[in-house]
């Protein structure tokens, strides 16, 4: 949870975006992308399409198969253009009125828009523009886009696209679709969350075939070509004229989120050039050189500790084991309220292999530690199936600071590695030993030599303080609503 949101206590998660542009039934696709994008948010779906004269939508709270399982739905949205949403608040609670995307009725005809990342000057301006006469239907920072564009002195969409996202400070990959300039993708300026453009073979010799989405898993499912990411700043404008980009922000060099490779991403998905798997891989190996210790099984806490685990159990030589079982049903992350619940959805959710603990010395993998939830119970249930040394190995640096760019992480008082010391954390873990992997292991890992080299190039804002956009709400105290 950003603080900027409603301090209810949840894990982090955030959003994923879909847009299609010249193909039959567009919602039909954007559905299952957004299938493949269910790992970026489990709160809310939701579609716009458009069938040349008209706009439809259909957007409810749940996961994508509960609100576009029925095809029924998807044949309800016509058109060769569609916006899809997956959501979790980061500005804004779980209501019916904050589910993206958002559309709005304009004197120039309609636009759609979905939003992946948070804004961080959302509610300094949302206070002007309610002082304006602008009346909000929702309490999510995306809807300030909606009213800026509407409030714009410029004549065309994209000047007043343009004139919005001037104003706006944060992190947005956003997806927009307007009947005139068809399908505008872009990036924030430093590029913090990810847009992917992809092509669906078949339309080459015409116009039509498009898609930007978050990550390159939900242009697999679909059977689309990757053609590049949308660079930071970037803004692409796709119709039948073709595509072409603009940079009304120069290049001020990427920022990208570390924790997309960490954690966010989906293993299948390749990141600005790097393939999540291979790179969690990588962090991995560089944790056993740098935390070697004597053990007979290296175990995963699924799902995300896979990868980095395979990768620490090749460079360690000692075997790797599902030694911890994830109930496939229980979802990636618990959106309920309160502690409690979020402690007993833990305990759905895993459950220990004790034929593979019992007696041995157990390494175990995960990519962080934000409350503690996870381990303290993982820990106990290790050592309940018998295990008589439990080792805990965590492929991110510790996490100290929240995030205000779109990942849903709690305040600080509530992030462990913020309140404890790494002995006070081992204790609380119940761990024989715990590491971290080193800012410079991490960097190696995403192939550069050091973090003083790497870091330019991203945002590690949660593990060191580092914010690379400015927290003007957070300076003002102010924040969107409920
Ligand atoms: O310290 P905590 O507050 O418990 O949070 C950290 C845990 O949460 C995440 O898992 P999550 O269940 O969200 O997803 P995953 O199945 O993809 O690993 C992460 O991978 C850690 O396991
Ligand atoms: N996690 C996200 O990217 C969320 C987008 C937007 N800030 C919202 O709260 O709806
Ligand atoms: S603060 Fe952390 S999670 Fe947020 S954008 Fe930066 S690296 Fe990513
Ligand atoms: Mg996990």
């Amino acid at each position: 949870m950003s603080p900027q949101s409603e301090p209810l206590n949840r894990p982090y998660e955030e959003c994923g975006v879909f847009g299609v542009w010249g193909v039959p039934n567009a919602s039909a696709l954007t559905a299952l992308g957004l299938h493949s994008l269910q790992h970026r948010g489990q709160e809310a779906a939701g579609i716009i399409s458009y069938d040349n004269q008209r706009f439809h939508q259909h957007k409810g709270l749940g996961l994508v198969g509960d609100v576009f399982g029925d095809s029924r739905v998807t044949a309800a949205l016509p058109g060769s253009m569609a916006i899809g949403h997956n959501r979790y608040a980061t500005t804004g609670g779980t209501h019916v009125r904050n589910v993206q995307p958002f559309y709005a009725d304009y004197a120039f005809g309609g636009l759609g828009v979905a939003h992946n990342g948070n804004l961080t000057n959302a509610a300094t301006l949302k206070k002007a523009l309610v002082k304006r006469g602008c009346i909000f239907h929702s309490s999510t920072d995306t809807e300030v886009f909606i009213h800026l564009i509407a409030v714009s002195l410029y004549s065309t969409v994209l000047d007043r696209f343009i004139d919005a996202v001037k104003q706006v400070k944060g992190a947005y990959s956003l997806i927009t679709m307007t009947p005139d300039d068809g399908l505008i993708g872009m990036r924030d300026p430093l590029g913090v969350r990810p847009l992917v453009l992809g092509r669906i073979p078949g339309y080459e010799e015409g116009n039509g075939g498009w898609v930007l989405t978050s990550e390159t898993c939900a242009l697999d499912i679909i059977g689309a070509d990757y053609v590049r990411d949308i660079e930071p700043g970037e803004i692409v404008v796709i119709n039948e004229n073709g595509i072409r980009s603009l940079r009304p922000f120069g290049d001020q060099g990427g920022r990208f989120c570390v924790f997309e490779y960490i954690y966010f991403a989906r293993p299948d998905s390749v990141l600005e050039g790097q393939a999540v798997y291979e790179t969690r891989k990588r962090i991995g190996a560089e944790l056993a050189r740098e935390s070697a210790v004597d053990a007979d099984v290296i175990v995963p806490v699924p799902d995300s500790g896979v990868p980095s685990a395979i990768g620490y159990a090749e460079e360690s030589g000692i075997p790797f084991e599902l030694g911890i079982i994830r109930n496939h049903y229980v979802g990636r992350t618990f959106i309920e309220p309160t502690d409690q619940i979020r402690n007993l959805g833990v305990k759905m959710k895993h459950s220990a292999n004790r034929p593979v603990l019992a007696g041995k010395r157990v390494v175990l993998v995960d990519d962080s530690i934000v409350r503690g939830t996870t381990s303290r119970k993982i820990v106990d249930m290790v050592r309940a199936a018998g295990a008589t040394e439990v080792h805990m190995r965590i492929t991110s640096p510790p996490t100290r600071h929240p995030c205000f760019y779109g990942i849903d992480t709690p305040e600080e008082n509530k992030l462990m590695a913020a309140t404890h010391t790494l002995e006070q954390m081992a204790e609380a873990i119940g761990v024989d030993s715990l590491a971290f992997v080193s800012f410079d292991g991490l960097y190696r890992a995403l192939g550069h030599e050091n973090r003083a080299e790497g870091s330019r190039r991203y945002c590690d804002a949660c593990f060191t303080g580092d914010y690379p956009i400015s927290l003007v709400d957070k300076e003002g105290n102010l924040v969107v609503g409920e």
